[in-house]
């Protein structure tokens, strides 16, 4: 099997099907992906990615090219590979398949200590700058401080939110502030995401099987608060020696959680990851709403089709001096193929990516296919 992202082996770059590729060591961890697709449509050799290293890769495509399905081959790969552990970010709640490689799909929660005192005013869509705003955020310093809540770390304390409105309620504050505070946290705490007694991030790890954070019909902002909360988690507990195999943060709809409170934890692990043992996969239809950072950092970069001209400018980032001619005219049009560029490797080739082994459950659903169009059909 050709493996990228693994430093062994080097071909001329034109992508023709490995066949001068050194082949990588297969005893080392590698997900399967799919196999080289040659210029006339036919399959060539395996093809796989390193999972032995951390790295950090961005999956690109317009809506319905595969990008999920992608995504769900990595997070099986990763659940067969030794030493790793997949943690799946699932808004659209497609990844329930993954159960059946002995995953979990869980409704996550997380300790409100998780989320720093500056982050809390943008997370209930305050500004930090206005009285209700900076209440807020004193509250939740001095929460953290008190000697119940020893800190933000893991085996600290967390106030829960009911704590936190008592403590904004007794403020020495102008009381229309408090009112204002504490209806945003009463409405935090209706998202039913926030838990002073969630486990710690690490739990969600166990032994490599992959978890599904399911955050279908979650509030944007609580999605958020989980994904910097799972983040920081991972960084730090790796950072800390509590978690013995490494993390692995696969992010679907990606795009929704930069610019937002997830936004420092994501660009941690994409700056930083690599150092504690963190990996990052970001999967988005609009990749022109990811930061350049997620591209400059990435060693790994799978390109579904993509058509829009601001989505083609972020792939373009991608373009490296070792490759020749622009990766968009490059990009495959069939679902479920994509080029993919490498960086370990520095080539660049065309990839049908294997079938699922685990039902997928994106797809676009379809009238005629659902159960009362079929009891309706006369024939
Ligand atoms: N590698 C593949 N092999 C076989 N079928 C595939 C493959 N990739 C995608 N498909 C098919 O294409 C459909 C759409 O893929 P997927 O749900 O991953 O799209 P997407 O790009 O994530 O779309 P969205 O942006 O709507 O989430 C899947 O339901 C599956 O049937």
């Amino acid at each position: 099997m050709y493996v990228l992202g693994r430093d062994t082996g080097s071909d001329d770059g034109t992508g023709s099907a490995g066949t001068n590729g050194e082949i990588g060591d297969e005893r080392l961890p590698t997900v399967q992906l799919g196999s080289f697709l040659a210029r006339d449509g036919s399959a060539g050799a395996a093809v796989g990615i390193d999972a032995d290293s951390p790295h950090a890769g961005v999956v690109f495509g317009k809506r319905g090219t595969g990008k999920s399905y992608t995504l769900g081959v990595l997070a099986e790969g990763l659940a067969a590979a030794s030493g790793v552990a997949p943690v799946v970010v699932d808004p659209m709640g497609v990844f329930d398949g993954l159960r059946a490689t002995g995953g979990q799909v869980v409704e996550p929660r997380v300790r409100p200590a998780a989320i720093p005192p500056e982050a809390w005013p943008d997370l209930l869509g305050l500004d930090p700058a206005s009285g209700p705003g900076s209440l807020v955020w004193r509250v939740v310093a001095d929460a953290l401080k008190s000697p119940e809540a020893g800190g933000s770390g893991e085996s600290d304390e967390s106030p829960s939110l009911a704590t936190l409105r008592d403590r904004v309620d007794a403020a020495d504050a102008p009381a229309a502030d408090r009112r204002a505070a504490a209806n945003h946290l009463r409405l935090a705490e209706s998202w039913g995401v926030f838990d002073a007694d969630a486990p710690p991030t690490v739990r969600l790890v166990g032994g490599g099987e992959p978890t599904v954070l399911d955050l279908a019909g979650v509030p944007e902002a609580a999605a958020a608060a989980v994904v910097r909360a799972v983040a920081r988690g991972l960084y730090d507990a790796r950072i800390d020696g509590d978690l013995d195999r490494l993390p692995w943060l696969l992010v679907d709809e990606a795009h929704a959680f930069f610019g937002g409170v997830a936004d420092p934890a994501l660009r941690t692990l994409l700056t930083r990851g690599r150092a504690p043992g963190v990996s990052l996969v970001c999967a988005t239809q609009r990749p022109g709403a990811l930061p350049s950072v997620a591209v400059s950092q990435s060693d790994l970069l799978v390109a579904h089709r993509l058509t829009a001209e601001r989505d083609l400018d972020r792939l373009a980032e991608a373009e490296a001096t070792y490759l020749a001619g622009d990766l968009a005219s490059r990009l495959p049009t069939e679902t479920g193929e994509a080029l993919v560029v490498d960086d370990a490797t520095e080539t660049a080739h065309t990839v049908r990516i294997r079938e699922r082994r685990t039902p997928h459950g994106g797809g676009s659903p379809s009238a005629s296919g659902t159960a009362a169009a079929k009891s309706e059909d006369p024939r």
